[in-house]
């Protein structure tokens, strides 16, 4: 069945394919949201979930704050903080032989993403999210339960924000990643609903390759069947996804390379994206690598 490309994301204005089973996961993130629970995407990279969560936001129709994860943030960088003062000068001067001086000095509060996210009543998009260490992440806690943010150092006194009631979270997360990410704490993985995502059905994935490349669904599908093949047959646990067929076949439509079992130059390009998904030290195994390449081409193209 063709899917037609149905919205633009928000922010990079580029086109969301919608198919049924994208669009039955898409209902299902909604129903939760919309029960008041924040929800969480997880999956190995490339799997669709930034896109995913980018278009729920733009469902959902509120301005969408995006924020990705990084291991240097610190609480000031989400919450805000104080950047300096504001002096103010009152002078009265009203009798004319009476000359008076009022002069104070007012902390200057800048809201930082969250609390404007929480303040406005935005989407919030927190991609990568266990990039972030996890005491830093502690302030989602009493945002998403109480949903209140204390900001001790608000102005003079403090001030506790009551979040705003159009508010919702979306979280992303790789638990593949095996650099640079941090567990999630328990107590904020229970405030969460995780939806796992694996790779999408072939359909799905034929049909964004198809619109993230300008080929025609029948090679797009070829292409997605190889990649497919790939993951499953080269015996060591490798990220190909929707990204990986989308480099293939955008090579292929860009350069009007045709596509066979019998076409030198579309051999190569396959093997060598292919090949780079293969961590360093397995590349010893380039001719077996090769070989299996060839035969899956052949499978899919005899
Ligand atoms: N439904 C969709 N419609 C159009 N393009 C899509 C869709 N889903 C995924 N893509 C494309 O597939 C690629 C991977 O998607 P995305 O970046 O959302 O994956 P991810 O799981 O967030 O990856 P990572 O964990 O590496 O950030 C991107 O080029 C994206 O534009």
């Amino acid at each position: 069945m063709p899917v037609e490309p149905s919205a633009n994301f928000p922010f990079n204005n580029e086109v969301f394919v919608e198919t049924p089973y994208l669009a039955n996961l898409t209902e299902r993130v909604m129903m939760y949201l919309k029960s008041g629970f924040p929800v969480h995407l997880s999956g190995p990279s490339g799997t669709g979930k930034t896109s995913l969560a980018l278009n729920i936001a733009r469902k959902l129709g509120r301005p969408v704050t995006l924020i990705h994860g990084n291991e240097d943030f610190m609480i000031t960088d989400l919450v805000g903080g104080n950047v300096g003062y504001r002096r103010k000068k009152v002078i009265d001067n009203f009798i004319h032989n009476v000359y008076s001086v009022t002069e104070s000095l007012q902390q200057q509060w800048l809201d930082g993403r969250i609390t404007t996210a929480c303040r406005n009543g935005h989407t919030l998009i927190y991609d990568e999210f266990t990039r972030s260490r996890p005491e830093v992440n502690n302030i989602l806690l009493s945002i998403l339960e109480e949903r209140t943010l204390s900001l001790p150092g608000f102005g003079d006194g403090g001030e506790d924000l009551k979040v705003h009631p159009e508010f919702k979270a979306v979280f992303t997360s790789n638990p593949e990643e095996y650099a640079g990410i941090y567990k999630a704490q328990i107590a904020l993985s229970d405030r969460l609903i995780t939806i796992g995502l694996e790779n999408f059905d072939i359909e799905t994935e034929t049909a964004i390759t198809s619109a993230k490349s300008g080929l025609d669904a029948a090679r797009a599908e070829k292409i997605v069947r190889l990649v497919r093949a790939f993951r499953d047959s080269c015996g060591q646990p490798v990220v190909a996804s929707i990204r990986t067929s989308i480099k293939i076949a955008r090579v292929v439509s860009v350069n009007g390379l045709p596509m066979g079992k019998d076409e030198p130059a579309f051999r190569q390009v396959c093997a060598d994206v292919l090949h780079s998904l293969v961590p360093g030290p397995a590349r010893h195994g380039q001719e077996k690598l090769a070989g299996l390449i060839g035969e899956i081409i052949a499978g899919i193209f005899n």
